[in-house]
Parts: structure tokens; sequence; C-alpha cells
């Protein structure tokens, strides 16, 4: 009979397009239909010996005891039979249990997967939006739920639903007017239950959601304990959980009382459905020579055919649950992954002896890096003379024609050309001076914003062969922020018209009240967020146009929340280069002064290192992030508030590490101690995503603005 309907973890929730999840899912199941099919034929064998192993029991009856009749051999034979295909069930119910856990976990485990691939593709916008312990759930509750309705409830539906066809096929068969009176007795129990089924499930969901709570807030208190110590509010957590505990129990004794109700009902009720279908079978047997073999197969049955409805409804349940699961999961594959539209990649280089670049063809690590640009990027690499102020002025070979000159496309190459110079609007003037030429540089040309062929000089050497389908320009970490403006939020402008440059090998500095942006920007140099207007370049080149992987490789990063990995410490640093020996990870160690502290841990550099490094102190945890970001040898790094959990003593000493690691590096730096960021080449003061000043330390204490306040303390940072 249909009792209570226990919802699965994670609470009951119908799923949205149930066809299209049931698709998806059958998909994780099984590439190819065999075993699912092998799960059918032994479902099929199961219920058939179930039904028929009691419906041989009408002839057993009928033949050998109410005919009394003494055929021992027959009956011996018989009962052996029975056995036979009782036997035959079990190992098809065993079968179809074996194929049907192994087809559901390799499915769930492809599942999982395929979520955890999804979510490296993510943005990071996405987990702005969405709680982490949302996203944990899709993990544990969702994919558990498929996996419980995947091994047992699919299975389990699909025999209970054989099952009813069966027993109601066979009662008919047997006595078509006694089923009626089953049938009858049958709705009216069932309208019942679903009465009392719907108050227990009520109740019972009510019970999940206050025990959601109760959790929540364990973990919560678990999580903040140093806090709620440190304020001395236990009382007031106690008094919390209390209220939240009595909810509980409130909601849980209500959908026990119903759930335990049930079942006394329930098995008086069917005892008397099955006393009155009794009664009447006896009256058809002694009216009307209804057989007692088919009277007793008959109440067999009857007392059978409410437990594939109640099970359907149970099943029905975890099944729909679990499917709003598979949804909810599905939901974060179908998520737009982080767009990557960039063409332009990082390669290994090298310059022969003509200084000419080259990509890298030798075996280790090379100490020259290059980006590589199609020649279909919809950019073009032009020679520039470069004036003051970096102006730089455009240069270009061009062919005499009746007209004029006609500049050539930048990989055509002509002995017969002639060099000019091309003006802002257009116009060719020849070159004559060739000497001029001689120290010309070189830049991206291409549209920006406006539209407009804008042109972003290159330091370093470049490669543009004709002929050839890519351009190499020397990685040399110069970064330029042109007019940018950004949001996290649309409408909620963080960044306004920024715009910052950083020529290679120079440290710049950001100071600026909590909350001014100072994070954001470097945000914004890796791409983990797209701008809303204006341009950033790297080596001249546009950050959206190359690819995400490359940049950030380029790109070293000790970030304001240092995470540590489960792994050992050596892993740790390691994880900066994967492919860095022990030896390079030691000595980045010590370049960041965090060899003497490693060394004297119990184990040393195999010391494991164990919920996100709660095991060593905040100072020590990022002078493992410095080491990692040392490790990586990247041309550019970004170090937010990299040392500030580190004393000021600590500091100074790492301070010549950190110098030697900066060396030859472009740096971007936030530091709240202005200390750190007097050697830096240009400081830029940033309040409300705004530039307010920028220049050197000296300028800036000259034009006695909001640095010198902040210098001199007569201003503080908030
Ligand atoms: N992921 C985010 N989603 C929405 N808003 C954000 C996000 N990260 C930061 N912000 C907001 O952007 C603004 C700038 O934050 P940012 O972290 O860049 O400041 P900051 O200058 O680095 O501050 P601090 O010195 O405290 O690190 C803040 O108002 C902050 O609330």
């Amino acid at each position: 009979m249909p009792g209570p309907n226990h919802a699965p973890r994670g609470g009951f929730q119908k799923p949205k397009n149930m066809g299209k999840t049931v698709g998806r899912l059958l998909g994780y199941l099984t590439r190819s239909k065999l075993p699912l099919l092998a799960v059918l034929g032994c479902l099929l064998v199961s219920v058939c010996t179930n039904l028929g192993g009691s419906y041989m029991m009408r002839g057993i009856i009928n033949d050998f005891i109410w005919s009394g009749c003494t055929d021992v051999a027959g009956l011996a034979q018989a009962i052996v039979m029975l056995v036979g295909i009782y036997l035959i069930g079990c190992l098809a119910t065993y079968g179809q249990a074996a194929i049907m856990v192994r087809l559901a976990q390799r499915g769930v485990n492809r599942l999982r997967k395929d979520l955890f691939d999804k979510l490296q593709d993510l943005p990071l916008s996405y987990f702005d939006q969405h709680p982490h312990g949302e996203l944990m759930s899709r993990f544990t509750n969702d994919a558990d739920n498929v996996q419980l309705a995947l091994e047992q409830s699919v299975v389990s539906l699909c025999s209970s639903c054989l099952m009813f066809v069966g027993l109601v096929g066979l009662m008919l068969f047997i006595n078509w007017k006694l089923f009626i009176v089953t049938a009858l007795l049958l709705i009216v129990t069932i309208q019942l239950f679903k009465r009392l089924g719907g108050r227990s499930r009520k109740f019972y969901q009510q019970q999940q959601a206050a025990l959601g709570d109760v959790n929540g807030n364990i973990q919560e208190m678990i999580e903040g304990l140093k806090v709620v110590k440190a304020f001395t509010h236990e009382e007031k957590a106690k008094e919390e959980f209390k209220k939240l505990n009595e909810t509980y129990r409130d909601a849980a004794q209500k959908a026990n009382y119903y759930s335990t109700m049930i079942m006394p009902v329930s098995g008086n009720l069917m005892n008397i459905s099955y006393a009155l279908t009794a009664a009447f079978g006896g009256l058809l047997s002694v009216l009307q020579g209804f057989d007692l073999g088919g009277l007793v197969v008959y109440l067999n049955y009857s007392k059978q055919v409410g437990q594939p409805l109640n099970q359907i409804s149970q099943q029905m349940t975890t099944l729909l649950s679990a499917l709003a699961g598979a949804e909810r999961i599905f939901e974060v594959m179908d998520t737009q992954p982080e767009v990557d539209q960039g063409s332009v990649t990082l390669v290994g280089a090298e310059k022969d002896a003509n200084g000419t670049l080259r990509e890298f063809t030798g075996s280790g690590r090379p100490h020259t890096w290059a980006w590589k640009t199609p020649r279909s990027a919809g950019m073009s690499l032009v020679p520039v003379l470069i004036g003051p102020d970096d102006n730089p002025v455009e240069l270009g070979q061009a062919v005499r024609e009746q007209k004029g000159l006609r500049l050539l496309a930048p990989h055509q190459d002509s002995t017969d050309g002639i060099w000019v110079r091309v003006e802002p609007d257009g116009t060719l003037t020849e070159v004559t001076d060739m000497a001029a030429l001689v120290n010309h540089g070189w830049a991206w040309k291409y549209p920006d914003r406006e539209g407009k062929n804008t042109l972003h000089i290159i330091r370093g050497t470049v490669r543009n062969v004709p002929g050839e389908d890519f351009y190499l320009t020397e990685l040399k970490g110069a970064v330029r922020f042109s007019h940018v403006d950004f949001s996290y939020v649309p409408g909620k402008r963080i960044l306004k018209d920024v715009s910052v440059y950083a020529n290679p090998g120079q440290k710049i500095a950001f100071v600026g009240s909590t909350g001014a942006g100072k994070t954001t920007i470097t945000n914004l140099i890796n791409r983990f967020y797209e701008i809303e207007g204006g341009l950033i370049t790297y080596d001249g080149i546009d950050v959206k146009a190359i690819r995400k992987d490359d940049l950030r490789r380029s790109l070293g990063a000790v970030l304001q929340d240092t995470h540590l990995f489960t792994g050992t410490i050596m892993d740790n640093i390691r994880y900066g280069r994967l492919d860095a020996t022990d030896e390079e990870c030691i000595a980045a160690a010590k370049s960041a002064n965090a060899h003497s502290f490693i060394r004297r841990l119990p184990d040393g550099y195999n010391t494991m290192v164990t919920g996100d490094g709660a095991n060593l102190s905040q100072g020590q945890r990022q002078l493992l992030a410095i080491a990692r970001a040392a490790v990586a040898d990247p041309p550019v790094m970004i170090l937010d508030e990299a040392t500030s959990s580190i004393d000021t003593r600590t500091e100074r000493h790492i301070e010549q590490g950190m110098d030697a690691l900066m060396e030859g590096r472009t740096v971007f730096v936030i530091a709240h101690r202005l200390s750190t960021v007097r050697n830096s080449n240009c400081i830029v003061v940033i309040e409300h995503g705004e530039i307010q000043e920028k220049g050197d330390h000296q300028q800036l204490l000259d034009q006695k603005g909001r640095y010198y306040q902040l210098y001199t303390g007569q201003f503080q940072l908030s």
C-alpha cells in the first residue's frame, strides 16, 4: 500500500524537463544498449518466475492435495520444478542487480568527472554568483541521489510495474468476478493512504528542512569557533542551536507520528480486505465451483498486489528527486564556459647569432619566451619609428604607382619597394634618410574600441618573415591599461577610466583604501574578468587575443588569500611549475626565505600540508606562496599583499630575496605598508576605482597630495 514517501537527502524537488534529463542520464548509464537489455531480460525472468512459481501452486493443490491423489513421485517432481523456477528467479535477480550497480557506478563516476572538468572551465564570475556550498551539494547530495536512484529505484520501479501488470492479469485470468471485489477494496484503501501519506510527506519535508538548518548551524559554529569564543558568544550560540534543534524535533515528531501510524493502519486494512476477498472467494467456491487451488493462489496474489503500488509511489519520489538533482548537475554543465577566443600562444624561443628570434627546438627549459601570433589573428605587425613620449610613427614598404605611392601589406616584401612613413591621416611620405630606419621598433596594429587602427609598441625582438604564417614577438612583460572601465555586477562600476603602464622590468605599486579596486586591477591582467571598456595590452598585444592559459602561464601571482593544497610542502611549491626539480623548488624556497622554517618542520620539505595549511602560520603560508611564484619564474609578477602577514623583521629579511625575485620582471605590487612600495618605478594612488595620483615616491611627495598625506601619517588608509 502507498506508505509514507521518504524524501531522499537534499529534500524533494520536481524536475523541470523530465524527458530531456532522462535521455541525458541514460546516455551516461551506458554507451551500448547491451547491458541495459541484459538488465531488462533478467528483470522479466525474475518477475515471470516469481508469478509463475506462485501460479504452479494451483495445479499442485488441485491435483495432489484437494483430489486426495497419492502420486508422491508426481508431487515430488512438481516441487522440484517449483524449486528450479525459484532458483532461476534468484539468479536473474542477482544478475540484474549486479549489472545495474556496475552501470550506475560507472555512469555517476563519469557524471562527477564531467562536472569537475566543467568547474575548471567556468569563469570566476560564476563562482561569485553561486555559493560554494551550493556547488558542493551538486557533487555530494545530487550525485548521491542520482547514484541511489540508478542503482535501486529504476530497476525497482520497472520490476514493480511489471509485477503489478502481471498480478492484475493473472488475477483477472483466475477469476474476474473476484477481481472486481479486490479492485474496489484496493481503491478505497489507496485513497485512505493517500491522505495519511500526504500528511506524513508534508511533515517529512519540514523535518528535512529543519535538519538542514541544524547541520548548517553546526558547520558554521565549528568553522567560526574561534570568533565565537573571542566574542564570548557561546551562550548565544547555544541558544540559537537549541531553537533550531527544537524546531527539528517538532517536525520529526509529527512526521514520525504519521509514518508510524501508517504501518498498523495499513496492516489492519490489508487484513480486512484479505478477509473480505477470502469470504467472497469461498462463496464462489461453494456456489459456482471455483477451484480451491485457484482460490489459494488468488488470495496469495491479492496480498501481493498492494506491494508494487507502494513501491512505485516510494520509488517515484526518489526517482523524481534524483532527476531534479541530475537536472541541477546538467545545469552547471550547460553553463557557458569561460570564453577564450585568443589565438596568440606562448612558445619557447631562442635567438640566433644575428639576434633573430626562432621557436625553441632544444631540450630543457628555454630562457626566452615569445608570443606566437597567427597572421590571420586580425592584427598586423608593422615597423615603427618611436618618437618622443613613446609616440610611434608607422613605417611601411610602398611601391610607386601612377597616382603616387601604394603601401604594401605587412606580409609582402618587395625588392623594388621604398620605405615610407604613414601619417595618421594615411598619407605616405618617402623616407629618404635610411639611417633613421636602423633603430626602428615594432608595433601591433589593430582596431581598438572605437574601431580606429591603433599602434601598440613592442619592446623586444620580433620575427616577421614574409611568407611565414605567424609572427613571433619576444615576451618582455610590458603591460598597458588604456582607459579601462570595469564592473563585477552590470551597472555597478568598480574601475573608471584607469590608464596605467608598466614597461618591462618596472615595479608598479597600487596604494589606496580597502575596496578601492587594487586587487580588481590585477584580476583584469590575467583576465579573470572581462573589461567593459578600454584596452589592456601585453607586449603590445590585446590580452583578449592571447590564449588564456598562455597569458596566465606568463604571470605569477602571490594573492591575498594564499591557498595551499593537500600534499607536501615540496608539492605546494612545485605547484608553480610542475616540471621544476627538487633543487629548483629548494632554491625558490631559499629566495623567499622559507627554507629555514621548512627545515625546522618535522619532515622538512616532505611535511604534509593539511586543511588549507591550517598547520602553518599565515606568514609561513605567504612565504610558501612567494616560493611557489618564484619557482614559476614568470616575466610578470603580481604581489597582492604578499607580505601582509609577515612580521617586519622577517619581511626585511626576505626583502633581498624579493628584490632578487623581482629583478628583471615587471611587478605589480599591492601593499598597505608604504615602506614596501617606496622603491617602485611608479606608485599609483587609487580611490573609489579612479586613479588619483601616479608617479615615483619622490614625485608624489613633492606633489604633496594624497600619497604625501598617507606617507606622513596625515591620512590613514581605511
Ligand atoms: N567578486 C566580486 N564581486 C562583486 N564585487 C566585488 C568582487 N570582488 C570585489 N568586489 C568589489 O569591488 C570593489 C574593489 O575591490 P578590490 O578587492 O579590488 O579592493 P582592494 O582595493 O583590493 O581592497 P583591499 O585593500 O581590501 O584588498 C569593492 O567594493 C568590492 O566590494
